[in-house]
């Protein structure tokens, strides 16, 4: 949209092109309203998952595990760098096509959209500062959807061009012989594994006191034990001091405490540092405190359940509300909103069963509780477990050729309940979605063991691992 003097009143404005907010945009401007949106960016149009987070990560991650199969079974094999390129120019074709297609499912749909980062002057009016100058919007309905950024941390050298982020890591010139990733998270973790697949020196370095700090401790020690047999090196108990730039790389300096309690200094040169240490709700420069909007201690903008500010006809959704940081929880966000504004309004966040996959190889998916917490929140609990290769009800993964890792599920001891599930087997980020749905509906374990899959399917593991 051109941008002009005057104010424009809308019935809905939606500040950030996140999977919620375009997700309504879209419905309620089917629905006949006007509805305007504002994104700062027109090469993030779609939002982040489409076009620096999920999609094009997975894209990178399943190019290069496909070329990677092909060259074991060629004779003649490609080299890794030529993998890692051609896996970015499919990335880059695939997102190119995403993010226009993601512009016109909203504005052929009549959605103004404006080019420009959105600021709120009121508290129901925003000023969109764009390259062609201010416009001012008001609407009686305002969506802030504006995600998070990487949190970078202050200490010398952070800003060394050989220090990138999730995205920067996506668009490297060549492949790295060498790689430090900073973070054992989701994004440091599965960045780790692809380029160590493809013979990169990979060094994950993080604070937390063993890799994978957040699952339970066996399955945690199994992911662990893959990942360092493609070649990852972990370093954790970390406590990062600075980037020095070096010649063609750059040294990671960082200490470890001895068992004494004494910091014990450590470098680690590379020629890439991935910094990948969490990522905070993107509202720097919102106006948020202009409009009189409450912000809580990570700048996350405060809701309730129903995703509603403390000013009457704001609602953010997404990341930036300080919830669990997943392009489906921002899709579930949508919805309590288009609840609260033509539905009946009881839709709320409350009691949400959340499954998680973190795609390594083979990928992690987890639900409900974990063992430890299970116990702790007073369950006798059952542990049902099995490492993949010895699950013989279940040939796929010897099919697949990736028999690796283990299921896990654990079990309500008084009522056979399902109370939470880790799976580390491939096709896992399907699975992980039938669980959820079985803890949801409240279904026991002999029930998931009871159930007919077909066959041969990653499903049918249920069968044994349950009975
Ligand atoms: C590398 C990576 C991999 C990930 N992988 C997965 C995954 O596999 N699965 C998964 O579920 N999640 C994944 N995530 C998380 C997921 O990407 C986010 O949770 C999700 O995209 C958040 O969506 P959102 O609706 O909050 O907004 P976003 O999609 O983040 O959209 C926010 C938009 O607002 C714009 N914006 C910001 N400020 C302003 C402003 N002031 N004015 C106008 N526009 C503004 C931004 O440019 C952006 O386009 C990943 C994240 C990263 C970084
Ligand atoms: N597959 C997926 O669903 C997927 C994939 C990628 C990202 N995401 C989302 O994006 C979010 C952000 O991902 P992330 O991996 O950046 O963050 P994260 O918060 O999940 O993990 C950050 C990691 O960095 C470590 N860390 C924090 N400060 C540190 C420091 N100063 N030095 C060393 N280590 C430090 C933490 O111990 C932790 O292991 C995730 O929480 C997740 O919700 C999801």
């Amino acid at each position: 949209m051109s941008l002009d003097e005057t104010t424009k009143n809308y019935d809905a404005l939606i500040v950030g092109w996140g999977k919620a907010g375009k997700t309504i945009a879209q419905k309620l401007a089917l629905r006949g309203q006007k509805v305007a949106l504002v994104e700062a960016s027109p090469a993030m149009y779609g939002g982040t998952c489409i076009n620096i987070a999920c999609v094009p990560t997975k894209k990178l991650i399943v190019e290069v595990e496909q070329a990677l199969a092909a060259k074991a079974r060629e004779a003649e094999a490609s080299s890794d760098a030529a993998i890692f390129a051609g896996a970015q120019k499919a990335r880059n074709a695939l997102i190119e096509k995403l993010n226009n297609a993601n512009y016109h499912m909203v504005a052929d749909k009549g959605v103004d959209i404006y080019d420009g980062t959105g600021e709120f002057v009121g508290p129901k009016t925003v000023r969109v500062n764009g390259e062609q100058g201010a416009q001012l919007l008001t609407a009686d309905t305002i969506i802030i959807n504006t995600g998070a950024r990487p949190v970078v941390p202050p200490i010398p050298g952070v800003d060394s061009k050989r220090v990138v982020d999730s995205t920067g890591i996506q668009f490297l010139p060549t492949l790295p012989g060498r790689l430090a990733v900073v973070g054992g998270g989701p994004i440091g973790l599965e960045y780790a594994d692809m380029f160590a697949q493809l013979g990169v020196e990979v060094t994950v370095i993080d604070a937390a006191p063993v890799p994978f700090t957040r699952f339970d401790a066996d399955v945690a020690s199994v992911a662990t034990d893959i990942l360092a047999k493609h070649g990852v090196q972990f370093v954790n108990g970390a406590k990062l001091a600075s980037f020095v730039e070096s010649g063609d790389g750059v040294v990671v300096n960082y200490s470890l405490t001895t068992p004494a309690g004494e910091a014990e200094n450590q470098e680690l040169a590379v020629d890439y540092v991935l910094l990948a240490i969490g990522r905070r709700p993107a509202t720097d420069g919102l106006g948020l405190e202009t409009a009189g909007i409450a912000t809580g201690a990570r700048g996350e903008v405060v809701v309730d359940e129903f995703c509603r500010t403390n000013v009457p006809g704001v609602f953010a959704v997404g990341d930036v509300n300080g919830g669990p940081q997943f392009t489906y929880i921002s899709f579930d966000d949508h919805r309590v909103v288009m609840d609260q504004l033509v539905g009946s309004g009881k839709r709320s966040t409350a009691g949400r069963i959340i499954p998680t996959s973190t795609f390594i190889n083979p990928p992690l998916s987890t639900v409900g509780l974990g063992e430890q917490a299970a116990r702790e929140a007073g369950y006798e609990v059952r542990v049902a477990s099995k490492p993949v290769a010895a699950i013989a009800a279940m040939p796929r993964p010897k099919i697949v050729g990736n028999p690796d890792g283990v299921i896990k599920f654990v079990i309500d001891a008084a009522t056979d309940r399902i109370l939470g599930a880790s799976l580390l087997v491939i096709d896992s980020q399907e699975l992980i979605n039938l669980v959820a749905l079985a803890i949801k509906q409240g279904l026991t374990a002999a029930d998931l063991a009871g159930a007919i899959y077909t066959h041969p399917s990653s499903s049918e593991a249920f069968n044994e691992v349950l009975a």
